[in-house]
């Protein structure tokens, strides 16, 4: 694969973005879900986008990802304009995405084999004992955990080793105490690489205690980033910790004044169509 690198280029770039759908409640009518986005993500930057519930996040992650064409617009990786698939991107999604005959090596081992890697095993290995599971390899999914099916998961996004990351929600079903423990090893598998990471979430706390960078996008139709705030806390971080900080609390304080009618909103609009 040839991979052509613009040194000064953001690692994701989406300019002026819009995707129209054909509406789900009434097929004559079409619904603009995002306009005219602006996004881009520095080499090595992470950054998350907050927004009421059914505002475009995932749609926004899935063109990063080459998965859906805008309806206008462009997406330029490391400053090469993307066609088809993002293959300089990995992808952690809110559902379970194991393989369930495969054990946890099995998994992690899936795509460098796809990708012809002949240390396939030996790679994956070391990724399931950097994410606490190296005596876990011979497990199958239903014999794990949530917290170790996600640990799984991380292991399998990382050892293709991508330039970009996007996450939807990665940590959203776990309960609250493995999902700190979970933030806190992706934050420190990151500080290692510092790959560039796309992360949606509709948790501000997580958003704050993990980023570099948070958007925040408006309630739809056509949403887009309406507050762009810089978490200049020093890392590395513990994002229980973190939390309780007079800085953090004024950072929230300022993004949810932003998020907070966009969330009304939102809500108010899901209600209409139920
Ligand atoms: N393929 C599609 N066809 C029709 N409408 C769609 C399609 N994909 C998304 N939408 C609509 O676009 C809007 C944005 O959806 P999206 O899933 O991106 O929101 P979200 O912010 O990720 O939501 P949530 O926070 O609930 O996960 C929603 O109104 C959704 O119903």
């Amino acid at each position: 694969m040839t991979q052509t690198t613009d040194a000064g280029a953001p690692a994701l770039a989406l300019r002026g973005v819009s995707c129209t759908f054909l509406s789900r409640h009434d097929p004559g009518q079409r619904y603009t879900a995002v306009r005219e986005v602006d996004l881009s993500i520095g080499a090595g930057e992470f950054v998350s986008v907050v927004g009421p519930t059914g505002c475009g996040k995932s749609t926004l992650l899935n063109v990063a990802a080459g998965l859906l064409l805008p309806s206008s617009g462009t997406v330029e990786v490391f400053g090469a304009p993307l066609q088809g698939l993002n293959r300089r991107a990995g992808y952690m999604f809110q559902a379970e995405s194991l393989m369930p005959w495969r054990t946890a090596l099995g998994n992690v081992m899936a795509g460098l084999e796809f990708r012809g890697e002949p240390r396939a095993a030996e790679i994956a290995q070391a990724w399931l004992r950097r994410v606490g599971l190296g005596n876990f390899g011979d497990r199958y999914p239903h014999q794990l955990s949530g917290g170790m099916r996600k640990r799984v998961s991380l292991a399998q996004t990382l050892a293709l080793d991508p330039d970009i990351i996007l996450m939807d929600e990665p940590f959203s079903a776990l309960d609250i105490q493995t999902r700190q423990l979970m933030e806190n090893e992706l934050l420190a598998l990151w500080a290692e690489k510092r790959k560039a990471v796309l992360f949606i979430t509709h948790d501000l706390d997580e958003a704050i205690a993990m980023s570099d960078r948070v958007v925040v996008l408006s309630a739809g139709p056509g949403s887009r980033p309406i507050g762009e705030f810089t978490i200049d806390i020093p890392r590395p971080r513990d994002v229980a910790e973190i939390k309780t900080t007079p800085h953090f609390i004024e950072l929230h304080a300022a993004i949810w004044a932003v998020l907070r009618a966009e969330v009304l909103k939102g809500y108010a609009q899901q209600l209409e169509v139920v």
